[in-house]
């Protein structure tokens, strides 16, 4: 017994967490490699190492992903001072985990670092595919640093294998990203590249990308689904993601043939990233301003929404809410409440097919059940009712604050 306890807790030690141990590097030189500052860690292992995103059977692991910053050229090795021994271990293996990383990366990647730091010479004479269609500049640390956003399709010499090297990111970063069909011409990709300087030279280094999906919509329009959105890791948190976003949007507007924009299953950060470039968009038409915006959501801002943005009907509507509450005085009760009513009105539309099942209810239940299913029902109703508008707003105020730090 004690001897069993004995193993189980030399065990744990051999027991690791997949996203602590994955260190992540863009290189773009040599130094890079020794500066610990330079790694980022993954956000997610459980498409490589399962649910519990765990790794057994090693102490003190540690797995290099290294890209070079240009041409992501690729470089996969691990380290540890111990691993589990069947010897030892009552028969126990470690897990694998170089092979698990192989399968999802594309071959050619280097397992050699100075054959990898060797391929480093070459970065600069990477130039980004496509077309430039937007420059910018951010300020980070007192540095002003220089942007572009380039378009992009798989048939661009190069981009393909490049694209294969670039969505590894993707399962380390998005929830349920899997990676796409490029010999479906329906996509596009947009990316941003950082553009600088170096020993005299003018170099470029990726910093996220996003795709996006045409579907076709009847009868001859079209509606851009955008589906995995990347800004990596040192880059986000600098306004990339909105300018990227808004590029995309630009290349759309004057387009007839667009019926509106969609996204594929947002995570809350994009819903968020998404509220604020559409808000800041819509606040800029008519049907919009403070003095309109204060009465029940209407055809004309759908319409203005939907013809000048390309929004759809949901994100027209929620952008309609958020720029609702900017404009409703909170300390004014009335207008509050109004506001409030507005929003759950909204709310409460799924439940106004279920009030039609419980016509057929009745018909099944005696009085009695019938009661108590209702009254179960309706208190759960606008408990539910009240919660969600909480969360709305508080969500909103969120976008209101960039809204209002951004002007
Ligand atoms: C459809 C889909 O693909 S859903 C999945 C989306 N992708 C992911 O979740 C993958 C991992 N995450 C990412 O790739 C990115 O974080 C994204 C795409 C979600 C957002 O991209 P970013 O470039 O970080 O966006 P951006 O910088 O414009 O805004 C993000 C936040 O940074 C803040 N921010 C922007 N610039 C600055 C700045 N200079 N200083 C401080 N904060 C800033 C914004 O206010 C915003 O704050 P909030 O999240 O609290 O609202």
């Amino acid at each position: 017994m004690a001897g069993s306890s004995l193993l189980k807790n030399k065990l744990e030690e051999f027991k690791l967490n997949a996203n602590d141990v994955i260190h992540f590097k863009l290189v773009r030189d040599e130094n890079d490699v020794e500066d610990y500052d330079k790694s980022f860690k993954p956000d997610m292992t459980h498409q490589v190492f399962g649910e519990q995103e765990s790794i057994f059977g090693y102490k003190d692991l540690e797995v290099k992903m290294y890209y070079t910053a240009a041409k992501l050229n690729t470089y996969l090795s691990m380290s540890y001072i111990d691993k589990v021994t069947p010897k030892r271990f009552d028969g126990l293996v470690p897990d694998e985990v170089l092979p698990k990383l192989a399968q999802e990366i594309p071959p050619g990647y280097y397992t050699n670092l100075d054959d990898f730091l060797a391929t480093l010479p070459k970065e600069v004479n990477f130039k980004p595919f496509g077309e430039m269609l937007h420059s910018y500049k951010v300020k980070t640390d007192g540095s002003s640093r220089n942007f572009e956003v380039y378009k992009t399709d798989i048939d661009v010499p190069g981009f393909r294998d490049y694209h294969s090297r670039l969505q590894t990111f993707l399962l380390f970063f998005i929830d349920a990203a899997s990676y796409i069909d490029v010999d479906d011409d329906r996509w596009n990709y947009f990316l941003v590249f950082e553009k600088y300087r170096n020993n005299g030279e003018t170099m470029y280094a990726i910093a996220g990308y996003m795709t996006i999906y045409n579907y076709y919509a009847y009868p001859n329009k079209t509606r851009p689904r955008i589906s995995q959105v990347l800004i990596l890791p040192p880059f986000q948190r600098q306004g990339h993601g909105a300018e990227l976003l808004q590029t995309f949007y630009n290349t759309c507007y004057d387009r007839d043939d667009i019926m509106d924009i969609t996204v594929e299953d947002p995570s809350e950060n994009f819903q968020r990233l998404r509220d604020f470039v559409d808000c800041k968009n819509v606040c800029k038409l008519r049907e919009f301003q403070p003095n309109n915006i204060r009465v029940s959501f209407n055809d004309a801002m759908l319409q203005a929404a939907r013809q000048k943005l390309k929004l759809s009907r949901r994100q027209a509507r929620r952008v309609y809410e958020i720029l609702r509450l900017k404009a409703t005085d909170g300390s004014n009760t009335q207008q509050y409440r109004d506001y409030r009513l507005e929003v759950k009105r909204r709310l409460n539309s799924p439940f106004t097919k279920n009030r039609r099942d419980f016509q057929k209810l009745k018909k099944a239940l005696n009085p009695q059940e019938l009661d108590e299913t209702m009254n179960t029902t309706e208190e759960k109703r606008l408990e539910y009712l009240e919660k969600s508008f909480e969360e709305h707003v508080e969500v909103y105020r969120q976008v209101l604050d960039r809204l209002a730090a951004s002007s």
